[in-house]
């Protein structure tokens, strides 16, 4: 059967695309795609909805199902808003309808958009996670890990453990790597594993480098960088409102505010569009093919703007 993928990124957070109806396959498509693709971190699907503009479903590359993507649904409201000419929209998603807008350009030639987080729990059910019988992980090392690292655990909804390092952590990543491992195998801690983001105070905001999981390291992770956006707020290492996130794949900006314990948090960042595909889906990837593949023109003024802030990033990734 030929479907139409475009092949787009949120911060070089890379999908395929595919708008259709609903199925139980999709997670079948997306491990085809990642066993055809080794670039791309998964599979974005775009649905009819009763109640809103539209619904989105995300695959890992390893077919696992997950309740959210901040990166990728900034490039759903791309293809929602301009599908039906509209500046903003309502997108369903496994746990909420989050509103999504189209912003001012970061830079000429690059759409941006805005994506609202929602829902926020700091509740260790939530994730979920085990630990010690408590309720909540606020800011605490985990002494097993490191005495060093005060570490979150947040689901945003999907689940994070955000860990507040010094840079020397970033430049050598194996320990990231080893935790990150551990917590998404089999473990007494996470039973559904959990995306570990490493984060670091630079000049005019955070850096941030994320294992996701049913990844693995990606360039940028939306829900990661949102959630550790506010917990470096909490942590009073940079003022709430907009706090800028550098990542291995660029920069996106996250605005935290908190009232008593309401929590907003929206991600802006692009939404680009690499390619478009024609794509033949049969049953196995043995024999499934492109059939075509278009290149759209948006990512030399992408890499124009990753230049300008990869500077922050090199300190930590070389
Ligand atoms: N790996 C994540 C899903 C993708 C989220 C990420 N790509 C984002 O931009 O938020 C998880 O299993 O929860």
């Amino acid at each position: 059967m030929d479907i139409t993928l475009l092949k787009v990124h949120g911060s070089m957070n890379t999908f395929y695309m595919v708008e259709g109806p609903e199925r139980q396959d999709y997670d079948q498509l997306a491990l085809q795609l990642a066993e055809l693709d080794q670039g791309i971190d998964g599979l974005l699907v775009i649905l009819p909805s009763a109640t809103a503009d539209a619904k989105m479903r995300v695959f890992n590359r390893d077919g696992s199902e997950a309740s959210m993507c901040g990166n990728g649904l900034r490039c759903v409201a791309r293809y929602v808003c301009e599908r039906g000419n509209l500046t903003n929209a309502v997108i369903e998603t496994m746990k909420a309808h989050l509103h999504v807008e189209k912003e001012q350009t970061l830079m000429d030639g690059i759409a941006t958009y805005s994506v609202e987080i929602s829902p926020v729990s700091f509740q260790l059910t939530d994730l979920p996670m085990t630990y010690d019988g408590r309720e909540e992980l606020i800011l605490t090392p985990l002494p097993f890990v490191s005495e060093d690292v005060p570490f979150t655990a947040v689901a945003v909804p999907n689940p994070h453990l955000i860990g507040l390092v010094p840079g020397s952590f970033q430049a050598d990543e194996s320990h990231q790597k080893r935790w990150a491992e551990t917590f998404n195998g089999p473990n007494d801690y996470f039973s559904d594993g959990v995306n570990v983001s490493y984060v670091t105070k630079v000049e005019d905001g955070i850096f941030v480098r994320t294992f996701e999981r049913g990844v693995g390291f990606t360039n940028a992770c939306g829900t990661a960088m949102t959630a550790s956006a506010l917990v470096s707020c909490m942590a009073g290492i940079v003022p709430y409102g907009d706090v800028y996130v550098y990542n291995p794949g660029g920069m996106v900006k996250c605005s935290v505010s908190k009232e008593g314990d309401r929590i907003s948090l929206k991600l802006t960042g692009n939404a680009s569009y690499l390619s478009k595909h024609v794509f033949d889906w049969k049953d196995t990837s043995e024999d499934s093919r492109f059939v075509s593949a278009d290149d759209l023109g948006e990512q030399a003024n992408y890499e124009k703007f990753s230049r300008q802030t990869s500077a922050v990033a090199r300190q930590f990734v070389g």
